[in-house]
C-alpha cells in the first residue's frame, strides 16, 4: 500500500516574526508543493528498516527497526490521535540517531528536518518498517515555508495510513479530510515545525494545511475571503538562512529592548489588520483597485521597515527593494528574512505574470 500527499508553501503578506510575539499576520498558500510518499513493505519484501529518501538533496537514510527500538525511549506509547511534544529524552535520542548519519557541514541544516521526520513517523507508526520519499518544488530554507510544507505533507501521509484513524479511501483512491482530520494534520505538523524552528507561531503549518489566505494571531486562524486580484513577484535572493536562528535573534532583541520591541510588534499588528481590511473590502471598479494597491504597497514598505528594525533584513533584500523602487514598486521580505525570498506587489496597471496567489490546500 502506498499513499501520496502534498502540501503547499506560502507567502507572508504581513506580520512575520511579530506573529511569534502575539501580533496578527496574513499569509497565503502558493502553488508550489512538497510531496511525500509513504509505502509499507509487504512481508514478501523482507525489509526491516525505516527508510527516508530526500530527493531534493540527493540523500537516503535507513534505520533498522531494531536500532529504533533500542534507542527511542517512548516508542509505541504514542497515539496518532493525540499530538504531543517531543520530550527532552526523546529529543536527545533522536539527536543521537541523526548525529550518526555524519552529515557533511553543507547539509547540517537538514538535521532538523530529519529529526522532525523521525519524531512524526515514530509517534504515528512506531517502529513499523516503511519507505518515505520526499520531493519539493519549493526552494529549501528560503522563506516560502518548505519546513511547514514538509511537516504537513508528512503528517497527512502518515495519518492517512494510521490504524487508529481508519480513514476511508473513497472515490478512485482519493481521501477527503474533514475539518477534524485537517486539525489533526495541522497539530502534528506544528509538532514537526517545533523540531525545525524551535519556537514557531504555527502560521506556516496552518496555511499549508488549510490553504487559501488566512489571518493568524496567537494560534487563532481566520479564513480570508477576497475578490481582489493580487499579484506578487517572488524574488529569491538565494542567500541561505535558517528560520530558527532568525526567530531566536528577534527574541533576544525583544529581551534586550522590551518596551521598544513591544511597540514594533504592536505597529505590525495594526499593519496586518489594515492589510486584511483592504483585501476583504469589496472591489467596485479599477480606480478602487488602484487605490487599494497603493495602500497595500505602502503597508508592505512600512512592514519591511519594522522587519529591518527587528534585525532580519539583509543587504540582498535591500538591493531588491532599491531596484524595484526605481519602478515605484513596493517590496518586503517574506518568511523569516535574513536572505531568502522577497515579495514585490505587481499592481494591475503593470499586468505581467507575477506569482498569483493561488487557492490550494494540501491534498492526498
Ligand atoms: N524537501 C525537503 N527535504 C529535506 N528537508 C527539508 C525539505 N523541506 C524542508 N526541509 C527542512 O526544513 C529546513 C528549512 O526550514 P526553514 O524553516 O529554515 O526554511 P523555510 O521553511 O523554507 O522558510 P520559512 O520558515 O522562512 O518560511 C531545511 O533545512 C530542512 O531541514
Ligand atoms: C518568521 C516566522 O514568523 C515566519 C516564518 O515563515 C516564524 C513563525 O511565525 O513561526
Ligand atoms: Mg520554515
Amino acid at each position: 500500500m502506498e499513499v501520496r500527499a502534498r502540501a503547499p508553501g506560502k507567502i507572508i503578506l504581513a506580520g512575520e516574526h511579530a506573529v511569534v510575539h502575539g501580533s496578527t499576520a496574513v499569509s497565503a498558500a502558493i502553488d508550489l508543493y512538497t510531496y511525500v510518499s509513504l509505502r509499507f513493505p509487504t512481508p514478501h519484501d523482507n525489509d526491516d528498516a525505516l527508510k527516508l529518501q530526500l530527493k531534493d538533496v540527493d540523500l537516503e537514510f535507513s534505520w533498522p527497526v531494531g536500532k529504533l527500538k533500542e534507542v527511542l525511549p517512548e516508542l509505541g506509547i504514542k497515539s496518532a490521535s493525540s499530538p504531543s511534544s517531543c520530550s527532552l529524552e526523546t529529543t536527545k535520542a533522536i539527536a543521537s540517531l541523526v548525529e550518526e548519519l555524519n552529515l557533511v557541514d553543507a547539509k547540517l541544516g537538514l538535521a532538523s528536518g530529519i529529526s522532525a521526520f523521525l519524531w512524526l513517523y515514530t509517534s504515528i507508526h512506531g517502529e513499523k518498517p516503511a519507505k518515505v520519499v520526499v520531493t519539493s518544488e519549493l526552494p529549501l530554507g528560503s522563506g516560502l515555508g518548505s519546513s511547514a510544507a514538509l511537516c504537513v505533507a508528512l503528517s497527512a501521509a502518515l495519518l492517512s495510513l494510521s490504524d487508529s484513524l481508519k480513514l476511508d479511501f473513497g472515490h478512485q483512491g482519493w481521501q477527503t479530510f474533514g475539518d477534524s482530520e485537517l486539525d489533526l494534520v495541522n497539530k502534528w505538523a506544528f509538532e514537526g515545525e517545533k523540531m525545525i524552528h524551535g519556537r514557531p507561531s504555527g502560521i506556516d503549518n496552518t496555511v499549508s494545511t488549510f490553504g487559501n489566505m488566512i489571518k493568524f494571531r496567537s494560534g487563532e486562524l481566520t479564513h480570508i475571503k477576497t475578490n481582489m486580484p493580487l499579484k506578487m513577484l517572488v524574488t529569491n535572493t538565494k542567500v541561505g538562512r535558517n528560520t530558527s536562528a532568525l526567530v531566536a535573534g528577534v527574541s533576544e532583541r525583544a529581551a534586550r529592548h522590551g518596551s521598544a520591541m513591544a511597540s514594533v510588534f504592536k505597529a505590525v499588528d495594526s499593519i496586518s489588520n489594515e492589510v486584511v481590511a483592504i483585501i476583504q473590502s469589496p472591489v467596485s471598479d479599477d480606480l478602487a483597485i488602484t487605490e487599494k494597491e497603493e495602500k497595500l504597497g505602502e503597508l508592505m514598505e512600512m512592514n519591511q521597515g519594522l522587519l529591518q528594525c527587528m534585525g532580519v533584513s539583509h543587504g540582498t533584500i535591500e538591493a531588491v527593494i532599491k531596484t524595484t523602487l526605481k519602478y515605484k514598486l513596493a517590496t518586503k521580505l517574506t518568511g523569516a528574512g535574513g536572505g531568502g525570498c522577497v515579495l514585490t506587489l505587481l499592481p494591475t496597471r503593470i499586468g505581467g505574470r507575477g506569482m498569483e496567489i493561488s487557492f490550494s490546500g494540501f491534498s492526498s
